[in-house]
């Protein structure tokens, strides 16, 4: 992967095999190229060469990256004059489950990260924190194959980094993770643990 009008490749030969049900953790420096592998890997971003492939439960092409994966992202859209509990709804709503299935699933999901008092607030009016966890409720509430988060406990104290990490691994049902993350004690409780080292991913 290179950017537009960058002089070098961020990844180069970059491989990573993500198994359904696992999470992966990503470790590496400041700007070696976590997100990018992240947003390659999600389809949001176009490698310069390179495929990204999702393999269905026989091997086969299943759907492209985007349908099958939800993110936890920092900068994602949320409705800021809405509230937690709508805004979780959403993501519930995209698997086909009706208005009042929706909300159920969503104030179950804001319980699980720790805000089932904050559930009626608008979003606008919650700390950064407590947006991070919104964000992570919404994305297992789209139950998607794969979920795909960066720095997904970057903002919180400890104490509620065990939370919302207790919530993203134990809430996937199953779905394959990958995390990119600075915190040891996140990669720690992944399966498995790469870091990015000159644009290849190595084991860590
Ligand atoms: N949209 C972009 N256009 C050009 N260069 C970019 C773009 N996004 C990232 N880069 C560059 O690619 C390199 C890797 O950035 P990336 O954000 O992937 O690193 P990172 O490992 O996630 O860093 P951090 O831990 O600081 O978030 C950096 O040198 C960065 O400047």
């Amino acid at each position: 992967m290179r950017y537009p009008r960058a002089r070098q490749d961020v990844l180069t030969g970059a491989n990573l095999h993500v198994d359904h049900g696992t999470t992966v953790a990503i470790l590496g420096p400041s700007g070696s190229g976590k997100s990018t592998l992240l947003s390659v890997l999600g389809g949001l971003v176009r490698p310069t060469s390179g495929t990204v492939r999702v393999e269905g439960e026989n091997g086969g092409a299943a759907h492209s990256v985007r349908d099958v994966t939800s993110w936890v992202l920092q900068t994602v859209n949320v409705l800021p004059e809405r509230s937690a509990l709508d805004n979780v709804a959403v993501g519930a709503l995209t698997r086909g489950l009706d208005g009042a299935a929706a909300r159920a699933e969503a104030a179950t999901r804001l319980s699980a990260v720790g805000l089932g008092d904050r559930a009626g607030e608008k979003v606008r009016l919650l700390s950064g924190g407590e947006l991070q966890r919104v964000v992570i409720a919404r994305a297992l509430a789209t139950a998607r194959p794969f979920v795909l988060a960066d720095e997904p406990t970057g903002q919180l104290d400890r104490a509620t980094s065990d939370t919302v990490l207790d919530a993203l691994l134990s809430g996937t049902g199953g779905a394959g993770m990958v995390i990119v993350t600075h915190d040891p004690e996140v990669a720690e409780r992944c399966d498995r643990t790469v870091r990015i080292e000159n644009g290849a991913v190595v084991p860590a």
